[in-house]
């Protein structure tokens, strides 16, 4: 008897269809994902002149921390209503460099066992409880089969600096029902995001998983708000004004609307969280000075300030360091104060 040439990877157990568990956990009414998404769009496209602020977690490993520190931002955000659209990362994907944890949605246990019918249950009512704070919700899509379990209740999406590159990625983001961001690579590369975006806004086809869990050919219309995050790399940070404006440039060079989204964490902080603020002040800045290409800024925050190797502490990340809330709100109070700035 001679081996299969190709044996199935080893099944470790069943998941739910997408239908299964969204008809299990629908949006609440009220939830507003459309007028969210809308908001975020307006923003996006410059017929909104406040700015996008993604802000919150690196990750969400613990939901009930998670969803004290959104209720605390969601308290805090009435302040910049007029100047800023705050929306919570709520990230429950991780993509990693070598290995690490891959977020609660791949290991909700947090110790490997990779229990994803569990994380994908707890990642979907984290969700929809964070939904009901009245904030719209950021994530990023890693895995493109977890997305339809998941995509619905998200707002802002992000396609991550470790798969930009992708075209499953690319694909993905063409039919993501929301604005999706597009970050360079890690290396520093904006050509590569500046490629996805370019495919992402077009049509494709691709294989898939439908709501029914049936294979599928699977079709994208093309994310007509695909834009470009500015996250840093290995080469250095590229929040400055003349990074900025080199971005725009090459945007506009391609035929592309000139809008970027700073990320002030990652590549452009060091993952130090120390200097989230100082990266921030500078975009409020070039804000102030009437930069209207730059429609958004995100920044990594958390309850407790820093980062943990294991989730010892309440309320501290386990993936990178974050800033504390109180700090949070100062530097969101700067950029706040620099949209006002802009307009006069
Ligand atoms: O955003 C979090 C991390 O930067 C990302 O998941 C990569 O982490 P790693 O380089 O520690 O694997
Ligand atoms: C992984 C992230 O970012 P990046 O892709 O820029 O490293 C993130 O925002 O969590």
């Amino acid at each position: 008897m001679t081996a299969p040439l190709l044996a199935a990877p080893e099944t470790l157990g069943l998941l739910p269809t997408s239908g299964e568990l969204l008809s299990d956990l629908p949006v609440r009414p009220g939830h507003g994902i459309h007028a969210h998404r809308e908001a975020v769009r307006r923003v996006l496209d410059g017929e909104d002149d406040r700015v996008l602020a993604v802000v919150g977690p690196c990750s969400i490993h613990d939901p009930e921390a998670g969803l004290e520190y959104a209720r605390g931002l969601a308290a805090a955000s009435a302040r910049w209503t007029g100047d800023l659209l705050v929306v919570l990362r709520a990230y429950l994907e991780k993509p990693r460099s070598v290995v690490g944890w891959k977020g609660l949605v791949h290991d909700p246990a947090l110790d490997g066992s990779g229990d994803v019918a569990e994380g994908l249950r707890l990642g979907r009512e984290f969700l929809l409880d964070a939904a009901d704070t009245g904030l719209p919700l950021a994530g990023e899509f890693v895995e493109p089969l977890v997305a339809p379990y998941l995509a619905d209740l998200v707002s802002y999406g992000a396609i991550g600096a470790r798969t930009v590159a992708s075209q499953p990625h690319r694909q993905l983001a063409s039919w993501l029902p929301m604005p999706v961001g597009l970050k360079n690579a890690v290396d520093g590369d904006v050509g590569v995001a500046v490629d996805a975006i370019r495919s992402a806004i077009a049509r494709h086809v691709f294989p898939g998983v439908g709501h029914d869990g049936a294979p599928a050919v699977q079709q994208g219309a093309g994310n007509a708000q695909a834009h470009l995050i500015l996250r840093g790399g290995t080469a250095g940070t590229n929040y400055d004004a003349e990074s900025v404006g080199q971005a725009l440039a090459r945007l506009r060079a391609v035929g592309l609307p000139e809008r970027v989204v700073v990320d002030a964490s990652h590549g452009n902080s060091g993952k130090d969280h120390r200097r989230q603020p100082g990266v921030v002040a500078d975009l409020a800045a070039q804000i102030a000075q009437g930069q209207r290409g730059l429609v958004g800024v995100m920044v990594e925050s958390f309850l407790y300030e820093g980062r943990q190797d294991t989730a010892q502490r309440y309320g501290v990340s386990i993936t990178d360091a974050c800033l504390a809330l109180p700090e949070t709100v100062d530097v969101l109070d700067t950029l706040a104060a620099a949209v006002r700035a802009r307009r006069g």
